[in-house]
């Protein structure tokens, strides 16, 4: 059970995602937890589904928290800095915002006792999340843990530097939308040759969830476990020679690129 009070400026997606996973692992009581966001529907959204608290006020949340996770979009930074960045004086920052770097934050509050980058991402909600987090080497161990365990709570931890954190978002970050797009992909192609939409996006969902634990798991090459479905004249081959005529690797990889510069783009 972590021992700060977490205070998510923003409750939008991510820190939905966020909380969600982290009353699920019941690693922090929703009481502990506080969400604050400018629509009434959200807030009531946050409250009803999680059981946190939730508030209008950037100001009076901070203060009574001490693990402060900014989760407003990287265009809404500015303005909820210059309102709260006083407040922020001694506190734990954490922020999940595309692009914007820990120097570009330290600029704008007052004394913080540490700023902590992460990119996380939504599957955080299911608790198979990914976070790369970037701190400095002096973090205190008692911050680490605190944030390692927020993190971890809702999913795997790896630690970057700071420079890699937009090459992070553009994999990671983003991923899911592209993975998201791979399933439904994969079932409209199976409703395309006569499996109805439900069976086809089961089949689609597990087949990708599968493939990713073996990587994981067994900590084999992708090109490897792909050569093992493949069987010489078979079925695989045919589908895997369609993918390389449409461009599917360097599609994937124009898609991280992109985004990757859209996240330092959005840092400037
Ligand atoms: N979505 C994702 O998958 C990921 C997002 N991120 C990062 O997380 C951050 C949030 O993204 P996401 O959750 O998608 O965005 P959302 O737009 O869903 O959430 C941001 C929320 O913050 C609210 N907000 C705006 N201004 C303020 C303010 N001054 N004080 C408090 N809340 C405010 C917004 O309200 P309103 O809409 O009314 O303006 C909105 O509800 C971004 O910086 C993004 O880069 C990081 C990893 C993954
Ligand atoms: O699309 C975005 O800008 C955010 C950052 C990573 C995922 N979503």
């Amino acid at each position: 059970m972590m021992n700060k009070s977490i205070a998510f400026l923003g409750g939008g997606q991510m820190a939905e995602a966020l909380i969600g996973g982290l009353v699920a692992s019941q690693a922090a009581h929703p009481e502990t937890i506080c969400a604050t966001d400018p629509m009434a529907a959200r807030r009531d959204l946050l409250k009803s589904r999680f059981g946190i608290r939730v508030g209008e006020k950037n100001g009076t949340a901070v203060r009574e928290a001490d693990l402060i996770v900014l989760a407003v979009k990287p265009q809404a930074m500015p303005a909820v800095l210059s309102d709260v960045g006083p407040a922020l004086s001694g506190k734990l920052i954490v922020s999940i915002a595309a692009g914007v770097t820990v120097a570009w934050i330290r600029e704008r509050v007052a004394q913080p006792r540490a700023i902590v980058r992460a990119m996380p991402n939504t599957p955080a909600l299911v608790r198979e999340g990914v976070t790369a987090l970037a701190y400095q080497p002096d973090l205190s161990a008692d911050d680490v843990r605190a944030v390692r365990s927020l993190f971890e709570a809702v999913g795997s931890v790896v630690a970057v530097e700071e420079r890699l954190m937009d090459a992070v978002t553009g994999l990671s970050g983003s991923g899911p939308a592209y993975v998201f797009v791979a399933i439904e992909a994969l079932a409209d192609g199976g409703v395309k040759m006569g499996l109805p939409r439900a069976t086809a996006q089961l089949l689609a969902a597990q087949t990708v969830l599968g493939a990713a634990r073996m990587v994981l798991e067994r900590g084999e090459h992708p090109a490897r476990l792909k050569d093992q479905v493949a069987s010489p004249g078979g079925t695989t081959i045919a589908g895997l020679h369609q993918l390389e005529v449409g461009g599917m690797r360097g599609c994937v990889m124009a898609a991280v690129e992109a985004a990757t510069k859209r996240s330092q783009e959005l840092g400037r």
